[in-house]
């Protein structure tokens, strides 16, 4: 028997996250009924998808294997297009299913592209990085990059079931597996401080993906996820504190042309929020140091050049979460306590920006 947690989500279309090893042989139960599947992919996890495809077969499942372009570069309308072309040919129907394979990025696209094929199919994502597991998979949030940004089109479309793949984390480039935990950090400082606690106990032992803590970290942040989207999935408030850090940070991947990753990025992003929530007067100087503290212990950037200020505050006027003219940002009144708020002083933007100006 393999060794699952499953952790619940709720709302309108509840479905359930399964983490551990061997959780792959899962997938013919959480796709039971479709005729076909389209397993999406991208070429480093190549050798996990066709396992995936040889237990859908198995479980005589017609399979279409449908290999995209990795990391970023698969975010793409172009790439979609492409996928949709591939559905049209096997003739997939509203009871067929896509199974997205890999990190964050083959998951966006995977549900994306089902969220879109015959106004909304069934999608599974089969989560093979860090990023993924604790988050990607997990809300149904899908979508695509574009030139004008970060995730600008996209679509709400839960998936059937989660299935987050421990036993590939063996695979997992270590650089990767570093940038995936500035997700987890995130939910230890928005919901869940015994993460933080984890982590400064031994930040070793917390990115070990042999050992026990990085489990235990991996379910926990997926928990503070599964709460927070099963009572708001499409953002009209609640679910907007998983953007913390986020402001700056997809500022940073942009202006990078998205050769950081999307950790790297939030890690910086979130010493710049940690940074603004005092200069607002809400978080104490000690509670804002952690955050460089743990991010550091990681392996995780905490700066970013001084001269991008000028840059990044322009592309941070399209972030999802403004309104009008105003930016919000998501900010801490104390830790696990978040709210989002306006801030409009350009000055205090700027200092703010001091915090991790290298
Ligand atoms: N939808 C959401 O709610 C949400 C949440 C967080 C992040 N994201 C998105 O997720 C993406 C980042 O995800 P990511 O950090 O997983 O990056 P990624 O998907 O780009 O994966 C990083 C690299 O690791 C490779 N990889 C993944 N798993 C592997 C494995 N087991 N073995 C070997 N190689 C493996 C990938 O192919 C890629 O080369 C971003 O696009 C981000 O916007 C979305
Ligand atoms: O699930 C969410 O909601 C999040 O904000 C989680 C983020 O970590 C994630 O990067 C998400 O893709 C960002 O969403 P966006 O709407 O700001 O693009
Ligand atoms: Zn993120």
């Amino acid at each position: 028997m393999p060794d699952l947690t499953r952790i619940p989500v709720g709302g309108e279309r509840p479905y359930d996250v399964f983490v551990g090893p061997g959780v792959l042989a899962e997938l013919p139960t959480v796709t039971k009924g479709a005729d076909r599947a389209a397993v999406l992919y991208a070429p480093p996890v190549r050798g996990y998808a066709e396992q995936a495809a040889a237990l859908l077969t198995g479980s005589g499942t017609e399979v279409v294997m449908v290999e995209v372009p990795d990391a970023e570069a698969g975010k793409s309308i172009a790439v979609a297009e492409r996928c949709w072309d591939e559905l049209g040919r096997a003739s997939f129907t509203r009871n067929d299913v896509v199974v997205g394979v890999g990190g964050g990025a083959a998951t966006d696209l995977a549900g994306f592209v089902a969220a879109c094929w015959l106004r909304g199919v069934r999608w599974v994502p089969v989560s093979t990085s860090i990023n993924g597991m604790v988050d990607a998979a997990v809300g149904g949030k899908t979508g695509v990059n574009t030139a004008a940004g970060k995730n600008l089109v996209g679509a709400f479309h839960p998936p059937a079931g989660v299935l987050c793949a421990t036993d590939a984390l063996a695979t997992l480039p270590r650089e990767q597996l570093l940038a995936g935990m500035a997700e987890v950090v995130k939910g230890g400082f928005i919901a869940d401080p015994m993460i933080l606690d984890l982590i400064e106990r031994d930040p070793a032992a917390a990115v070990d993906p042999a050992g026990p803590v990085l489990r235990e970290l991996i379910e926990r942040k997926i928990a503070v996820k599964a709460r927070v989207v099963g009572e708001d999935l499409r953002e009209a408030g609640l679910r907007e504190i998983l953007n913390y850090g986020h402001t700056l940070g997809h500022a940073i991947e942009r202006r990078e042309q998205y050769r950081w990753s999307h950790g790297h990025a939030v890690s910086v992003g979130l010493v710049y929020a940690a940074r603004l929530s005092v200069l607002t007067g809400r978080l104490d100087e000690a509670t804002e140091a952690r955050h460089a503290a743990i991010l550091s212990s990681l392996g995780l950037p905490v700066s970013y050049p001084a001269d991008a200020w000028d840059e990044l505050r322009a592309t941070m006027s399209v972030d999802k979460k403004a309104r009008g003219r105003a930016l919000r940002f998501v900010l801490l009144d104390g830790l696990a306590q978040p709210v989002t708020v306006p801030v409009d002083d350009e000055a205090l933007l700027a200092a703010a920006y001091r915090s991790v100006a290298a």
